[in-house]
Parts: structure tokens; sequence; C-alpha cells
């Protein structure tokens, strides 16, 4: 375990759209020993997702998108499906949730529960993602949905023993959308 931390040097490498840093920096030890490392550290922003659910229709909805980073990495059609999520720019990590399902999916939802904040890929993102979820039923819904901009994103509403077997198959495999399903299943509410 580190006592100290002394940043030696901080280099931006990129600043095109989200930041890349080369962080140099020296660890002292308990035993007084110096460690030098050399570390690229990738700055995209914390973000916010929430998984919506409805216990009467056991139901969930979630979202279906073209996501270049797993297609260069092996999905082959680049689709991913996942719980609706957002970047958390200016806003608050509630604010972005309620924000990003109305925009994503189309439901604008009453009480949301806040549930922890997780690091999704501590090596080297600096991510940091709030995770809410929250009921929703029909009289929620204000548009189809489908994202702003250049966004196209489908909207799924489906059993959530469908969603439980789309994980034991692999053709959910986001570690946001996995947690968040696996929370609703550890609390039994869609039982
Ligand atoms: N021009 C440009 N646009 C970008 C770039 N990277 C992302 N964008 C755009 O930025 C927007 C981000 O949309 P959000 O809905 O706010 O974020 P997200 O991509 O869904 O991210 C959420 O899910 C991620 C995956 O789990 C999370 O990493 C993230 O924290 C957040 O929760 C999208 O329109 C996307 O196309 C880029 O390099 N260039
Ligand atoms: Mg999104």
């Amino acid at each position: 375990m580190p006592l100290k931390i002394d940043v030696i040097k901080d280099k931006i490498l990129s600043d095109n759209y989200f930041i890349l840093r080369n962080v140099t920096y020296d660890l002292t030890r308990n035993d007084g020993e110096v460690v030098r490392h050399k570390r690229e550290v990738y700055d995209r922003g914390n973000g916010a997702t929430i998984m919506l659910y409805n216990r009467d229709k056991k139901t969930v909805v979630l979202t279906r998108q073209f996501r270049v980073a797993t297609w260069v990495n092996g999905n082959k059609d680049g689709m991913l499906i996942e719980a609706c999520a957002g970047l958390l720019d200016a806003d608050e990590p509630e604010a972005c949730a309620r924000k990003e399902a109305i925009e994503e999916t189309g439901f604008q939802v009453g009480a949301v529960e806040k549930l922890f904040e997780l690091y999704m890929s501590p090596g080297g993102v600096t991510e940091l993602i709030h995770f809410f979820m929250a009921e929703y039923d029909d009289s929620h819904r204000t548009w189809a949905g489908g994202g702003v901009e250049d966004e196209d994103i489908d909207v799924l509403e489906i059993p959530f023993t469908e969603a439980l077997e789309k994980v034991a198959s692999g053709e959910i495999r986001d570690g946001k959308t996995v947690i968040l399903l696996q929370q609703l299943q550890l609390r039994g509410v869609m039982a």
C-alpha cells in the first residue's frame, strides 16, 4: 500500500474528444521503497445508468445500439444491448439518469433509487458510473425513444426472464447491464 504519491509528469497525449494522459508518478511504500510508474489514463468523464423495470408485467426496458469499441474488439455487427446510460456532462448523476431515460427510451420515470457508484475499468479508465433503478409503467411513456442527434437507439421492452437468458447466452455482455439485471434478481423484485 503506497503512503505517498508524487506526480513527476502529467502529459496529455490526446484531447481530441475525450482526454488521454500519460502520468508518471513515484509511489513511496511503507518500507520507504520508491517505485516509479508511467501509466496511460483515459478520461471519458463519468456516467450514469438506470434500469427501468415493471413488477406487474415483469419486464425491463433496454437499449440496443452500435458500439464501435466493441466492433473493433470482436463484436461482429457491433450492436450491443445495454441499460439506458449517458455521460454526466454538466448534470448531477440522478438528473442525468432521468434525462437519458427520456432521450433513449421515452420513459419519464417517477421515483428513482440510487444503488452504487462503480469504477468500470480501473486499470486505465477514470470513469465512475452512477447506478440507478426505477419502476416504469405505460403512463410514463412520453415518446418512442431512440436517442438524440446521430444516436440511433432501438428500445427493447422484454420479459425479465428473457433478459437473464440473454446474459446466460452471452447476447447481453455489457458490464453495467449485467450488474443491474443481477441486482433485480438478488432483490427478488421480479419473482
Ligand atoms: N463526435 C464524437 N462524438 C462522440 C465520441 N465519442 C462519443 N461520442 C458521442 O457522445 C454521445 C454520448 O452519448 P451518451 O448517451 O451521453 O453516452 P454513452 O455513450 O451512452 O455512455 C454511457 O454508456 C457508456 C457505456 O457503458 C458509459 O461508458 C458512459 O459512462 C455512459 O454511461 C453519443 O452521441 C456518442 O456518439 C467521439 O469521439 N466523437
Ligand atoms: Mg447513451
